[in-house]
């Protein structure tokens, strides 16, 4: 389904590899979120830094995706702080450009699927003039050069993903955060997905997700960190995670059973 066409460039001058990331490490430390009187995350210390892929694991409601929320900026933590510790990262404009977020129901504007990846890069500062040459050579990696003028909320749910992905793509961030990006979707749109997580991890993008799909955690991961009732219980390198998870929870976890 993936087209093969030459990888872009960072739309910035710097290429989005880990040698030379402006942005990462990432730290968090002793980050909580607390909302109405309930603690959904607290003591989260995490630092993300180099390359690779980390998949966020662990049972639904254990708070993956507001830690996830909280590594890219949507939401504030109300306890510790979030640090991007490279050199750019404390410019607020800078971390706003260079990182980028994909949802599990992607976010469409209201308008064709080009114009959502020429938008996404008017946005992140990227000249006029090469801006819709970008997002073609986008579409056409993930298959969507054929829609490029169709609405976007008109789109499968699995053609929106890809679309989420090749505005991604475009924008050639250095971490780029996936919040289950498959988990509506069928098995051929599931493994586009999972290619475009590995080219997005050859271009030298620092990946963050979550998945509930074992499997695909297992193909994917570098290493896991596993979250439950707002703690990170483990985070530990991919192989020893699934052939030796440490904490009760993650063994039951890891063998399918239900953890509270
Ligand atoms: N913005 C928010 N404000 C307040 N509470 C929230 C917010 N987002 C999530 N929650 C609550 O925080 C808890 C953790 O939610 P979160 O979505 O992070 O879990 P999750 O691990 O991603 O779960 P799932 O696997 O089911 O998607 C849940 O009880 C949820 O209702």
């Amino acid at each position: 389904m993936l087209q093969t066409v030459s990888e872009p460039k960072s739309a910035s001058t710097v290429a989005p590899d880990s040698g030379d990331s402006t942005l990462l490490p990432l730290e968090l430390k002793g980050v909580g979120f607390r909302h109405r009187g309930q603690q959904l995350l607290q003591g989260i210390d995490l630092r993300i830094g180099g390359r690779g892929k980390t998949i966020v694991m662990g049972p639904n409601g254990a708070g993956k995706s507001l830690l996830l929320r909280i590594c890219h900026g949507l939401l504030a933590p109300t306890e510790g702080e979030r640090v991007w510790c490279g050199p750019r990262g404390h410019r607020a404009e800078d971390r706003r450009r260079r990182q980028a977020m994909v949802f599990q129901r992607p976010v469409m504007l209201r308008r064709s699927a080009l114009a959502n990846v020429t938008y996404a890069l008017a946005v992140q500062g990227y000249p006029r003039r090469k801006r819709r040459e970008r997002a073609t050579a986008a579409l056409t990696r993930f298959g969507l050069a054929s829609l490029a003028q169709r609405p976007a909320r008109v789109l499968s749910g699995g053609e929106q993903q890809r679309l989420a992905l090749a505005r991604a793509w475009a924008l050639a961030p250095e971490v780029l955060f996936l919040d289950e990006p498959t988990a509506a979707l069928d098995p051929a749109a599931i493994k586009a997905v999972e290619e475009a997580v590995a080219g997005f991890d050859r271009m030298g993008t620092r990946i963050v997700m979550t998945t509930h799909d074992l499997g695909q955690a297992r193909r994917l991961a570098d290493e896991v960190v596993f979250v439950c009732r707002g703690r990170i219980l483990e985070k530990t390198p991919a192989e020893e995670f699934f052939d030796t998870p440490r904490s009760r929870e993650a063994q039951a976890f890891t063998r399918g059973e239900l953890v509270w």
